[in-house]
């Protein structure tokens, strides 16, 4: 499926029609267009391999943990479709081969995996999986915090509460890497 600007645009007119509004008054006439641009951009990881950014990796023989903190993330929930946001950390111990990716690379993972309609556990697991499959790393850890519009402005009306979600795979799971890398991600 590729995405349907036009088809988004006449749900977002319907979706105005049916709360009451009238999509021709000036202020919602170019509402349904500029929906459909903001959730081309929001929903783009759906039509992508996020892992593709993984294939560009260098042979530095690094046999120690890689982590970068703090990699700002916007995702949609799927259950309400309205943004979760807040950080990601994601570290990683290489192959046998010693090969690294980019740094950004780490941070595109994120959003590729962000830009769809998500649940947080999926997109933290996600992550670390392609880390492990797609990188060939020995271990990986990923811990994503975030504040879910849809338990802040409606529902629970929670606002400030933060979901804190962790994947831990391969060699990272040893108590001792673990505990190490979970020291560099509290740490500030
Ligand atoms: N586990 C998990 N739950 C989420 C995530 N995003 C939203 N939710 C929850 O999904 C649940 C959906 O619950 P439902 O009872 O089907 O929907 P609802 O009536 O709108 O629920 P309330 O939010 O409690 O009003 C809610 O508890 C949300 O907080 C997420 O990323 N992970
Ligand atoms: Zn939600």
């Amino acid at each position: 499926m590729t995405f349907d600007s036009a088809g988004v645009e006449n749900a977002i007119r319907d979706l105005l029609v049916a709360i009451g509004e009238d999509p021709e008054r000036d202020g919602l006439v170019d509402t349904p267009a500029r929906i459909a641009r903001a959730y081309r951009e929001m929903f783009s990881g759906l039509h992508e391999d996020p892992t593709e950014v993984l294939s560009a990796s260098f042979d530095v023989d690094h046999q120690e943990m890689i982590l970068v903190k703090d990699i700002s993330m916007y995702s949609v929930c799927e259950h309400h479709l309205l943004p979760f946001y807040g950080v990601a950390h994601v570290g990683y111990i290489p192959g046998e081969d010693g090969r690294v990716t980019g740094l950004s690379k780490l941070a595109r993972l994120v959003d590729g995996y962000a830009r769809r309609p998500q649940i947080q556990e999926r997109l933290t697991s996600e992550v670390a999986d392609a880390l492990m499959d797609s990188l060939g790393a020995r271990g990986a850890i990923v811990v994503v915090e975030a504040e879910h519009m849809c338990m802040s402005l409606r529902g629970a009306r929670k606002p400030g509460a933060r979901t804190v979600t962790s994947a831990v795979r391969g060699v990272m799971r040893h108590a001792t890497t673990r505990s190490e890398a979970m020291s560099l991600i509290m740490s500030r």
